[in-house]
């Protein structure tokens, strides 16, 4: 087994980088390990591809945040000798809140890592690029596609980089005009929001389903249409603390494999913090699974199936 580590310098703090060197030279031997810097944009995604192509099992360790991971599973996605991880090193890292605070927390461990199960995670096809975690379409695309501005700012961390981004969004306006098609849900008019949920969280802490589960095969979707500040600011707090049940006169919740949306204008769409501009959408559940491997004792589902049982389960099923 390989262990390659992409390493993203410029996510999380100075130095954090050379420091995980020091951690990985700890748990693995030098011949056992690879490890490379990403320059830029691209370059995670690029180095993944090239460590799978060999075609012999290998574990990606994507250390970064949400961005860095998304790119080695758009690499990694549909190859059954290959694992992908996510070694905390961003701001955010929402996909691995679905283990919740003390699991997240685990991922720093690189010797539960490496012994670590894997399981196969779903994965969402939006226009070709796939996402693990939540896709968005709405004001929170918008406040995720600019957050990067609040984030360079002095002491602020990623909550509150998200949540100055959203007041400087909401300012400027909360809905677009937008058609939607979910289901039998047909909608043409202002959305607020429109998210399509893999994962559970998203923009630094947000859990708009809190039942979602990355491998059950369902896109869990919330819509929201047309509201105003006042509403927005009553409602916001309900949404991302999942309560989506107690509104539906305001969210429309699917749950199901596809959406299509579509404006006149483009629409900013945010997949895992990767960010695409385009008038027309289509968003499904993909044929491609990712394994993701992550330390023993943690797991986003508390009960029924464990962790061990569905590592057979993945290369055997493994779309
Ligand atoms: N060497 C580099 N210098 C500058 N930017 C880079 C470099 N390598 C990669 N990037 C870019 O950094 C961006 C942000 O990375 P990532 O999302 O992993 O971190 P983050 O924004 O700190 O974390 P999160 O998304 O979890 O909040 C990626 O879109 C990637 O293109």
């Amino acid at each position: 087994m390989r262990h390659i580590f992409i390493i993203n310098p410029s996510a999380g703090r100075k130095n954090s980088a050379h420091k995980l060197l020091e951690r990985v030279d700890a748990v693995f031997s030098p011949g056992e390990y690879e490890a490379a810097y990403t320059a830029g944009e691209g370059d995670a995604r690029a180095l993944a591809e090239r460590a799978v192509a060999l075609g012999e099992p290998v574990r990606l360790y994507a250390c970064g945040g949400d961005g860095t991971l998304n790119e080695v599973v758009n690499a990694a996605a549909g190859r059954d000798w290959a694992a992908v991880t996510n070694v905390p090193m961003g701001t955010g890292n929402d996909f691995l809140r679905v283990f919740g605070p003390e699991g997240r927390g685990r991922f720093t461990d690189l010797a539960a890592l490496r012994d670590g199960p894997q399981a196969g995670v779903d994965l969402m096809d939006c226009n070709g690029l796939l996402g693990l975690d939540v896709v968005c379409a709405g004001v929170d695309a918008r406040v995720a596609a600019e957050v990067h501005r609040f984030k360079r700012l002095p002491v602020v961390g990623g909550s509150l980089a998200y949540i100055l981004s959203l007041v400087a969004e909401v300012a400027k306006g909360i809905t677009r005009p937008m058609t939607v098609d979910m289901g039998p849900i047909h909608y043409s008019g202002p959305v607020a929001i429109l998210c399509v949920c893999n994962g559970r969280y998203y923009g630094g802490g947000f859990c708009p389903v809190p039942e979602a589960q990355p491998d059950d095969g369902v896109l869990d979707m919330l819509l929201v249409g047309d509201i105003g500040r006042l509403a927005f600011g009553r409602y916001v707090g309900r949404y991302a603390a999942g309560r989506y049940r107690e509104c539906p006169e305001l969210i429309q919740a699917w749950h199901g494999d596809a959406v299509t949306f579509s404006a006149g204008e483009k629409i900013t769409v945010v997949v895992d913090g990767e960010v695409l501009r385009d008038t027309s959408f289509t968003l499904r559940l993909s044929e491609k699974k990712v394994n993701f491997f992550y330390p023993r004792d943690v797991f986003w589902r508390e009960s029924s199936q464990t962790a061990n049982n569905l590592v057979g389960a993945v290369s055997e099923n493994g779309r």
